[in-house]
């Protein structure tokens, strides 16, 4: 994937004095380069040799990491494979192997071992890629975003607790505190820190870092480093959080806004998000094509909704529905205005739904792409009848999320990226840093 040039737009590095949270990150930012090496590795007498006595490997040094994302939507695993050549020089990151499931843990509310069954089946992908001697030293952790935030303290922890049992049952390394729920903060400093390193932006000292948002079934994250003392001053409190890195402390802006994620934000524009439903209880709106009526689950409860049969559809009175579901709502730093941003998440299958990008390349897109295409799509509902229902609604407030909610600029730029030299773009490599540092795996 390339990056385009214009998103590496140059931003002060705005390293702040103190030390609020001295957390992670010797690893992350010490180690930074060479990052992808394996071009060089293939040798011609390397088939003679089982791996572990072959002369090119004498040196080297693998292990890995493994990091579960318990999203609202799906629960996938992250296999990291890391090679330290010799001890003098930091460890690499050689690759990742990845899988996911649906539904999210969070579908499972009322059947918590089914749940940590979903979770099992991917453990045992983790059972054949590690070898067995290194079972013991490779540490499982799964972390829990906004679709168990959203459940009761009770049926969150009923599914943590049967998740924490399968792990025991593995022969993983199995830390403290290895089966959590995620502070939304974290969710988006560490997809920060997985986007910036992947890009090499996090090398040196002048460092040209790129914000990121994240658009997740239940939450939405913003993340990037200001520039200006103005954003540090106007910005909530709990919006601003430090870490180390290179000696030096750097301040960054993030949110997670839960609720404001895609499928959340479908049910907040039916009316029907934190209400009690009625059993055949119908939501109409008219971002849903006209004769629609149909059920939908989510978060373990089911809905139903429709189209507006006798009233207006299309992009103008849908854009007004869903204006009050952002409106004054999200906090709107001024500077992001004229930056450029990182996207993923359904920002990323929204776009490569409606071709707006390619899906394996991604690509560069304006906000205002996203409003051509949702006014496109909402006014032939039925041109576009065989995507999903929804594809109106969901283009439309990822452009009123934009606009609206985060006050973007129509000609804002946005990267579109799954992932980066092959690596997935998400939290849960920046977690790993984290946790390997942690129990100093590599060192
Ligand atoms: N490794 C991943 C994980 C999620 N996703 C995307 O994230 C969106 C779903 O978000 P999610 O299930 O993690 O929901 P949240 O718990 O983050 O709200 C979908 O667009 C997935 O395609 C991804 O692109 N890559
Ligand atoms: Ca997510």
């Amino acid at each position: 994937m390339t990056v385009d040039p214009r998103l590496t737009a140059s931003s002060d590095p705005g390293r702040m004095t103190s030390s609020r949270l001295p957390i992670l990150l010797a690893l992350v930012f010490s180690s930074l380069f060479p990052v992808f090496s394996h071009s060089n590795r293939e040798m011609w007498f390397q088939d003679l040799f089982p791996p572990n006595t072959c002369p090119i490997n004498a040196k080297t040094n693998t292990f890995y990491g493994i990091m579960f994302d318990a999203g609202s939507t799906g629960t996938r695993i992250h296999i990291y494979t890391f090679v330290q050549k010799s001890p003098e020089i930091l460890p690499e990151l050689e690759g990742e192997i990845f899988e996911s499931v649906k539904p999210g843990l969070s579908a499972y509310a009322d059947q918590p071992e089914k749940g940590a069954e979903s979770v099992k089946r991917l453990l045992d992908m983790a059972i054949d890629a590690v070898p067995p001697h290194l079972w013991k030293k490779t540490p499982v952790v799964l972390k829990a975003t906004a679709g168990l935030r959203l459940l009761s303290e009770e049926k969150a922890q009923a599914l943590l607790s049967e998740v924490k049992e399968v792990f025991e049952e593995s022969p993983f390394l199995v830390p403290e505190d290895s089966v959590s729920i995620m502070d939304g903060s974290y969710e988006g400093i560490l997809a920060w820190i997985t986007v910036n390193f992947l890009t090499g932006q996090l090398a040196g000292h002048n460092q040209h870092t790129t914000g990121t948002l994240d658009l997740g079934g239940a939450s939405t994250q913003i993340t990037f480093l200001p520039r200006f003392e103005e954003t540090l001053k106007e910005s909530p409190r709990d919006f601003l959080t430090s870490f180390e890195m290179f000696n030096s402390t750097y301040k960054l802006y993030t949110h997670s806004y839960l609720g404001f994620g895609l499928k959340a934000a479908r049910l907040a524009t039916l009316g029907a998000l934190n209400t009690e439903v009625a059993d055949g209880q119908m939501f109409r709106s008219s971002c849903l094509p006209k004769q629609l009526e149909a059920e939908w689950h989510f978060g373990g409860v089911k809905y139903r909704y429709g189209g507006n049969k006798e009233g207006e559809t299309g992009f103008k009175p849908c854009y007004l529905e869903v204006l009050k579901v952002v409106k004054g709502k999200l906090h709107q730093p001024d500077e992001i205005r004229g930056s450029s941003f990182y996207a993923f998440s359904y920002y990323y299958d929204r776009a490569a739904d409606t071709n707006l990008i390619d899906y394996e390349q991604g690509g560069v897109l304006e906000v205002r792409d996203f409003e051509r295409k949702a006014k496109e799509v909402c006014d032939n509902m039925e041109r576009f009848s065989s995507a999903s229902p929804f594809l109106c609604m969901d283009l439309t407030y990822i452009t009123a999320l934009l606009k609206e909610g985060f006050g973007f600029r129509d000609n804002t730029l946005l990267q579109l990226t799954k992932k980066v030299n092959n690596i997935e773009t998400s939290w849960t490599l920046g977690a790993t840093f984290h946790l390997l540092q942690s129990l100093g795996i590599t060192y």
